[in-house]
C-alpha cells in the first residue's frame, strides 16, 4: 500500500455487524464484520475471531487498499461465474441448501468435517452429483484435514462421482506434493487454500509442485494487487473464494476475479447465499450462476438492524486498532 490512512480516520468510517446465517460454517451461527465507509468506496475488514493481529493485518491492508484506492489492473470480464457452497449439512438438508444458490453448474462440497466419517462425504457427494445430473461440476474441500492415507483413501472412494478437483486435502506443502504423486493417474486435481493465504511464503506451494491450482482469497493476501502478483508469479491457475465475507467483501472477490487474465473455474463467490441477511440491497447474491463486478454499497437500514452490540463493536474497533499498529510499522 502507498500510505496507511490514519488511524482516526479509518474508525471514522467503521460499522460493525453480525450477520445471521442461514446454516452454521465453520462453528458459528452469526458472521461478524467490520464495514469501512471508505474515499473509494465501501470496504470489509472480517478476519475469523481466532486469528491473531499478525494474521488479521493482513486482512486490513487489504480492507484499507480496497477503501482508499483503486486497483491499477483493469477488469477484463465483467460477470464472474460461481460454485455453490456445501457446508456439512445432512443429507436431507443438501438439495435445499444448493437450492439457496439457484442456478449453478458447480458445487464444492465439503468434506472430512470432524465428526463425520467417508461414509458420509461420499453420501452428500453422491446426492449433490444425484441434483446436478452428469453435467454439473463437483469440487470438494477438506480444509487440511486428512493425513496422505487418508486423503488417498478418500479420493480413491469419491472420484467415482467425477471430481473437478479436491482442495487443501492435506495441511502441509510436503503432504499435498506426496497425494499429488500417489493420484497423478487419477482425474481428481490438487488445489491449495490453507497453504496460500495461511503461510508466509504463498508461492512455497507452487514451487514444490504441490498443487495444480490455486484458491486465493483477496482479504487473507493482502489484497487485490497482491493476489494478482502472487498467481502471476506462481503460474498456476487460480479460482478466486469468499472467506464468507457480506457482499460487500465479495466485491473485493469479483474485482480480484475480474482481473486474473485467465478464469477457467467457476469462483467460491455465490457465498451470500448462505447469509440470512446481509449489509447491501439487494445483496451480492448468484443470478443464473455468476455475480457481477462494481462496488457495493451497505444500506443505510441494514447497518442498523445488523448492528453489533457495544460490546462486541468495542472489540473490533481494538482489534483494528492493533492490526493498524503493525502495518503502520
Ligand atoms: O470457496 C467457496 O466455495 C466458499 C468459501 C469457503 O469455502 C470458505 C469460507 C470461509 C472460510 C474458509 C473457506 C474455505 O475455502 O476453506
Ligand atoms: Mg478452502
Amino acid at each position: 500500500m502507498d500510505a496507511l490512512p490514519e488511524l482516526d480516520d479509518v474508525l471514522a468510517r467503521l460499522h460493525v455487524v453480525s450477520v445471521p446465517l442461514v446454516t452454521r460454517f465453520r462453528g458459528v451461527d452469526r458472521r461478524e464484520a467490520v464495514l469501512l465507509d471508505g474515499p473509494s468506496g465501501w470496504s470489509e475488514f472480517s478476519p475469523f475471531l481466532e486469528y491473531d493481529d499478525a494474521e488479521a493485518s493482513s486482512w486490513l491492508a487489504a480492507a484499507l487498499d480496497f477503501g482508499w484506492r483503486d486497483s491499477s489492473a483493469p477488469a477484463v470480464r465483467a460477470s464472474i461465474p460461481v460454485n455453490a457452497t456445501l457446508p456439512a449439512v445432512p443429507l436431507d438438508r443438501v438439495a435445499a441448501t444448493i437450492s439457496l444458490f439457484g442456478e449453478c453448474r458447480t458445487v464444492k462440497i465439503k468434506v472430512a468435517e470432524r465428526g463425520e466419517t467417508l461414509a458420509d462425504d461420499v453420501a452428500r457427494v453422491r446426492e449433490t452429483r444425484r441434483l446436478l445430473g452428469p453435467a454439473g461440476r463437483i469440487r470438494l474441500d477438506a480444509n487440511g484435514a486428512w493425513t496422505v492415507d487418508e486423503a488417498e483413501h478418500a479420493v480413491r472412494a469419491l472420484e467415482q462421482f467425477d471430481l473437478e478437483y479436491v482442495e487443501q486435502p492435506c495441511a502441509t506443502v510436503p503432504e499435498l506434493a506426496e497425494l499429488r504423486r500417489r493420484i497423478h493417474r487419477i482425474d481428481v486435481l490438487v488445489a491449495a487454500d490453507e497453504s496460500v493465504r495461511k503461510t508466509a511464503d504463498p508461492l512455497a506451494v507452487a514451487r514444490a509442485g504441490a498443487a495444480d491450482l490455486l484458491v486465493i482469497k483477496a482479504a487473507p493476501l493482502g489484497g487485490i494487487d497482491r493476489a494478482l502478483a502472487i498467481v502471476a508469479e506462481a503460474g498456476l491457475p487460480a479460482v478466486v473464494s469468499s472467506a464468507l465475507d457480506t457482499s460487500i467483501g465479495l466485491a473485493m472477490g469479483a474485482e480480484l476475479a475480474a482481473r486474473l487474465p485467465e478464469l477457467p473455474y467457476d469462483c467460491g463467490l455465490g457465498t451470500a447465499a448462505l447469509l440470512a441477511d446481509d449489509v447491501a440491497a439487494p445483496p451480492l447474491r448468484p443470478d443464473d450462476g455468476t455475480i457481477a463486478i462494481g462496488r457495493v454499497t451497505a444500506d443505510p437500514d441494514a447497518l442498523r438492524r445488523l448492528a453489533a452490540d457495544s460490546e462486541r463493536t468495542a472489540w473490533w474497533r481494538d482489534r483494528l486498532t492493533r492490526c493498524h499498529a503493525l502495518l503502520a510499522r
